[in-house]
């Protein structure tokens, strides 16, 4: 198997999504074969919303978000024809997260999401994502988000660190 986009971005020390961050999610997304990107993702119990059967939306946004700008990233690789992290450091950030929470989200399964690179103009990328169960039964996804990630300078990152988080990495 592949290794996870996130496994191969630099210096990634993102709550959501970098492997530098013994505090995050820690989220791993792949390619499929039909050219859109998925993640799993187990919750755990103190991720819950108020009934503490579900999760909270804002975990939900944080992997959505995260699973969408690494698909950002691993894109603008695979339209560089570099593998990701290879060269000049693409970044991307969110610009806008829009999600619909069409559903209460199970926190005791495992979830996945799957997104999709829509369009391309410039410095912007516009993708799709849908949560859902990990089986993709036919059902309403728990949720189902348009993203804008917008390209940032290959300096971004390092440009942005601060010395606490340096010095862990
Ligand atoms: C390491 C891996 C981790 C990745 C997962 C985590 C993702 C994150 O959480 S990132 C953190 C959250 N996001 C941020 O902090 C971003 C904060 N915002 C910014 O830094 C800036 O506003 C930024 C970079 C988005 C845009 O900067 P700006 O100087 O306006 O960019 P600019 O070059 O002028 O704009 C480029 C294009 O994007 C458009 N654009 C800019 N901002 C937005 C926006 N928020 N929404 C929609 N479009 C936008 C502009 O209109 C322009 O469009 P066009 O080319 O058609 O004229």
């Amino acid at each position: 198997m592949k290794p996870a986009f996130q496994d191969l971005i630099p210096h990634n020390h993102c709550f959501g999504c970098g492997p530098q961050n013994s505090e995050g999610l820690k989220l791993k997304s792949y390619w499929r074969d039909d050219g859109s990107s998925e993640c799993v993702y187990l919750p755990q119990p103190h991720q819950c919303a108020g009934p503490t059967g579900f999760v909270n939306g804002g975990i939900i946004a944080t992997l959505i978000d995260c699973h969408c700008i690494c698909t950002a990233m691993a894109h603008a690789y695979a339209l560089a024809g570099r593998e990701i992290g290879q060269g000049q450091p693409i970044w991307y950030v969110t610009g806008e997260l829009n999600i619909q929470y069409l559903a209460p989200t199970p926190i005791d399964e495992a979830i996945k999401l799957v997104a999709k690179v829509e369009n391309v103009s410039g410095k912007k990328m516009t993708l799709s994502c849908e949560l859902m169960n990990v089986t993709e039964a036919p059902s309403t996804p728990y949720a189902r988000a348009t993203i804008m990630a917008i390209q940032v300078p290959s300096n971004w990152l390092k440009h942005a660190d601060i010395p606490a988080m340096c010095e862990k990495s």
